[in-house]
């Protein structure tokens, strides 16, 4: 295999290596000058001095009266002191300069006016108070800035009284975006079979600008050796560093490294790091050249460990620092020895815990990093980490934001949603974070204290009765209560005007239907288990059986998609792809809790958003539902 041939070179080391090189050709950016009001978020490039003294001006501190202090001794509670105006003080306010003959400052609220001219005090005032002395702020000649330090806001200000109206600051890299492949198409409303829409070099350039770093994004090159070098070479020309995304790995089509190598130099392909080994380095015309995987997710685990650090060197400052935070891991996550993986994880604080668990780890599934509110780090040589370990995330959104986020594990159903998008109307700074590892994973979740709540639908066959049965099987003596949801109409979703006749469950045996089951532990799945039985149809009848999707709309899609014929799955999934729908029965959807995290905010507000007239309207809307008693709460 031609993989064999890439490099496996640790993260560190290869970039340190890099750098160097880069160094040898000189890639810092050099200095512009800007206007300081303007130069929010730059890096100065050299110290910056204060021009003049601030204040520059003895200034009166407070609104009052300017005394000299000596006039003052003496004055108490029982011996007041009567001061003259013009000859022992001056009306003041504050900012004012100082009367030349006095040195300090009475506040109005100290001073009795007995008429126009005269006031009485009762304390006296010691010599400079609430008097800004020339330079209290900045000294003429001071640093107020040393080289290489970011323009903050409050910087901007002492810089502007510090008599500095234009600074030297570094010169913004502009990095380049070359999008590659064949198959690549300009985002589009219906891309045809085999048509990737571009986004890469969209998340990259945003990733860019929230580093205060420009992005300049190149028309997209087919796989064609010769077009990407030209591109290359161009993009090396224009800007400062150059992202060659996709075509990264050794694929028949797979050019960038041959392009790097044949107009420049390829100093690493393939680093330890997984999403993102394929990486290359490399420097053409005196630019750094960083070949990017095609994979979304690898691509920004590489700009933001590969391409940020360069820039870093680049430009000598931080661009950004995640904030670190200590979790306890909820599933066993499991990493290859010889690289070191970063997987994005979800987080939630059920009472005094953080719980961080791991989402999808597959390189194109670009929504988990929109789900994910931090990076796990497993280290080179690593097997894993267990579940219960602690481990240290960094953070994409901040600690507030993960303590204002209710969690809700298992069975999904559309009605969190909608809760989800009322209470976000309600209350901007609350989250709703939902996993969907169905009922028993659910159920499980909540035995181990990891989520605030869980949403099941589980029959009993003994009893045809749901969810409490289950409670109380698996939560027995832990205090669970149930927070009921609604009964929703389960049934088999099939093609519009169902073409296959499909009418019960006997006839997906029967008719041979291409079926899409659920995942095991999900309540459909059970469901579905039990009206096979009762049905006395064999699984192994039921082409499709092993087939399984993860939520009831995944089910739709499927079916709408024509990829199969059946599906169990609730109404509302159907309606949205306009399936046909046959009712087999209605189940109970409901959620579970820790008893004592009825009294938790988060809660709490859920279930207020539940019993709400406007949760009732949408769930109408949706059809399917029968909401009474909804958001009540039933003690086990
Ligand atoms: N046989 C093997 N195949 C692959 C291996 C391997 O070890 N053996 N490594 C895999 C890994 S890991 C990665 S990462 C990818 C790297 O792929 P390339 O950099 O060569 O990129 P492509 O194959 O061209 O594209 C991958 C994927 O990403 C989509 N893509 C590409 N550009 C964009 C864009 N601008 N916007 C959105 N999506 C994009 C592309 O369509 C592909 O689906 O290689 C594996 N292969
Ligand atoms: O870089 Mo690939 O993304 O390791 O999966």
């Amino acid at each position: 295999m031609k993989y064999s041939y890439l490099d496996n070179k640790e993260l560190g080391s290869a970039v340190d290596e890099f750098i160097e090189s880069l160094r040898e050709s000189d890639f810092y950016l050099g200095e512009e000058e800007v206007q300081v009001s303007d130069a929010l978020d730059r890096i100065v490039s050299q110290a910056v001095f204060a021009g003049i003294s601030a204040p520059h001006y003895y200034a009166c501190a407070m609104d009052g009266i300017a005394v000299t202090a000596k006039d003052t001794f003496g004055a108490t509670d029982t011996t007041p002191v009567m001061l003259k105006r013009h000859r022992d003080f001056e009306t003041v306010d504050t900012g004012d300069p100082l009367p030349e003959d006095k040195d300090a400052v009475i506040m109005v609220e100290d001073v009795i006016v007995l008429d126009k001219d005269t006031v009485k005090i009762h304390a006296a005032a010691s010599p400079w108070q609430h008097v800004r002395q020339i330079g209290e702020d900045i000294c003429q000649d001071e640093m107020i800035l040393p080289s290489n330090t970011k323009i903050e806001p409050a910087a901007i200000g002492a810089m502007l009284a510090g008599g500095i109206g234009r600074v030297k600051v570094c010169k913004k890299p502009v990095i380049g975006l070359i999008p590659t492949g064949d198959e690549i198409v300009s985002p589009r409303p219906n891309p045809k079979a085999g048509e990737i829409i571009e986004f890469n070099t969209s998340i990259f350039s945003a990733m860019a600008q929230k580093w205060g770093v420009e992005a300049k994004i190149y028309p997209i090159v087919v796989d064609n050796l010769e077009m990407i070098k030209e591109s290359l070479v161009m993009a090396c020309e224009e800007c400062d560093l150059v992202v060659l995304n996709a075509g990264s790995s050794a694929g028949r089509e797979d050019y960038a490294s041959k392009a790097i190598e044949e107009t420049g130099r390829v100093y690493t392909h393939g680093i330890a790091i997984r999403p993102g080994k394929p990486t290359i380095l490399g420097i053409v015309g005196g630019k750094a050249v960083i070949g990017v995987p095609g994979y979304p997710v690898s691509g920004i685990i590489v700009m933001e460990k590969v391409v940020k650090k360069v820039l870093e060197n680049m430009i000598k400052s931080p661009l950004s620092q995640g904030e670190k935070l200590e979790a306890n891991l909820s599933r066993r996550v499991m990493s290859s020895l010889k690289y070191q993986e970063f997987v994005r994880m979800k987080l939630g604080k059920v009472k005094d815990r953080f719980i961080a668990t791991p989402l999808n780890r597959g390189a194109g599934v670009v929504t988990s990093f929109v789900k994910a509110d931090g990076l796990l780090e497993i280290p080179l040589n690593k097997e894993g980490i267990e579940v219960g370990e602690k481990v240290e995330i960094t953070l994409l959104r901040s600690k507030e934001d993960i303590e204002n986020t209710l969690l809700i594990n298992g069975s999904h159903d559309p009605l969190i949603d909608q809760a989800h998008d009322l209470l976000k109307r309600k209350d901007y700074t609350k989250h709703i974070s939902s996993s969907h590892v169905g009922s028993m994973g659910g159920i499980m979740a909540v035995k181990r204290g990891e989520t605030h709540l869980a949403g099941i639908h589980l029959l009993d066959e003994a009893t045809g009765e749901y969810n409490k049965a289950y409670v109380n099987r698996y939560l027995k003596n832990s205090g669970a209560c149930i927070i009921k949801g609604v009964k929703r109409s389960q049934g088999l979703m099939v093609a519009r005007g169902n073409p296959m006749g499909i009418n019960d469950i006997k006839d997906l045996a029967d008719k041979k239907a291409r079926y899409v089951n659920r995942q095991k532990g999900s309540g459909t799945r059970v469901l579905l288990d039990y009206l096979l039985g009762i049905s006395r149809v064999d699984e192994e009848k039921i082409y499709g059986y092993d087939r399984e999707e993860l939520t009831h709309l995944s089910v739709a899609v499927q079916i709408a998609s024509g990829s199969a014929d059946a599906g169990l799955g609730i109404y509302s999934a159907a309606k949205v792809y306009g399936l046909d729908f046959v009712p087999v029965c209605w189940e109970r959807y409901d959620f579970i809790t820790a008893r004592e995290l009825l009294d938790d905010e988060k809660v709490a507000g859920f279930a207020e958003i539940l019993k709400s007239d406007e949760l009732k309207a949408a769930l109408d809307k949706l059809g399917g539902y029968e909401t009474s008693g909804i958001g009540e709460v039933e003690y086990l």
